[in-house]
């Protein structure tokens, strides 16, 4: 059984007793229901340098990243620096995040912040919104087309963005549709973990123009992203070359103007 399939089986087991351990009608009780969410897309589009910033603790690839900083510094430093939104792992197994997570990035910026996470049931959706996210992710190695269909469009009447993760054509073939808003592309095959920005160069031309083009994982460099841009990506999602510094905000902040110049 490879890594993703064991996830996806774990997450189905962990939704199953998070829903009875919290209603639905509870999570719709959540002050930040009534918040009005923020677009990354759109910031994106508007953007010239368009990072969203993660907050990743380990991952089942590189084991620890980071085990000392505390979220609101992270999620502070990450606004300083300008980036355009912040991305939170919420899945505690295997990357060391959690909800309370993504309720303190809420407390401590406004940033667009997008639900890192394994969605497999439409429940993690009411919970994105309940605990102050913008965006949600799908993750087409893990979903059926119909699946893709029914959480963007629930996403959408909950006014959450969806960036819908790819990793290969064919997944990118069953998975356009207008209720997405941005595509990603991971460059990083969730299966055996090879990373490889050439995934994002040759899935580029057949991402239809109305999506805003995101290219995820593996960015380490101000170079990458300037290789990236004339392909016509406009967000890059960079998690670990920013969480294994001591100060993820100072080393956003440098990258940032390091892109700029
Ligand atoms: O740390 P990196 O290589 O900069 O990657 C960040 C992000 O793209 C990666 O964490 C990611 C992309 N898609 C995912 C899906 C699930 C978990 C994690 C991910």
């Amino acid at each position: 059984m490879n890594i993703l399939d064991k996830i996806t089986r774990d997450k189905r087991i962990e939704v199953a007793l998070r829903k009875n351990l919290i209603p639905v009608s509870q999570l719709e009780q959540s002050v930040l229901f009534e918040r009005p969410t923020v677009s990354l897309a759109n910031n994106l589009r508007q953007s010239k340098t368009g990072i969203i910033a993660e907050h990743k603790r380990r991952s089942p690839s590189k084991s620890v990243i980071n085990n000392t900083l505390n979220v609101q510094d992270v999620a502070k430093g990450y606004e300083d620096a300008g980036v355009c939104g912040m991305s939170v792992l919420t899945d505690g197994k295997y990357f060391g995040g959690s909800l309370d997570d993504l309720l303190t990035a809420r407390a401590s910026c406004n940033l667009p912040l997008l639900r890192k996470e394994f969605i497999i049931d439409e429940y993690q959706l009411l919970e994105a919104k309940a605990y102050g996210a913008d965006v949600i992710l799908l993750i087409a190695a893990i979903l059926s087309r119909d699946e893709i269909k029914a959480f963007s469009e629930f996403a959408k009447s909950l006014n959450l963005d969806v960036l819908l993760e790819v990793h290969n054509e064919e997944e990118l073939h069953k998975s356009v549709m207008p209720s997405l808003d941005m595509l990603g592309v991971n460059n990083r095959n969730l299966k055996t973990f090879e990373v490889s920005l050439e995934t994002s160069k040759s899935l580029s031309s057949m991402i239809p123009d109305d999506f805003v083009k995101v290219s995820e994982s593996g960015i380490s460099n101000v170079e990458a992203i300037k290789t990236l841009q004339p392909f016509g990506y406009q967000g890059f999602l960079i998690g670990e070359n920013f969480m294994k510094t001591d100060n993820p905000g100072v080393n956003a902040t440098q990258f940032i103007k390091n892109l700029e110049l």
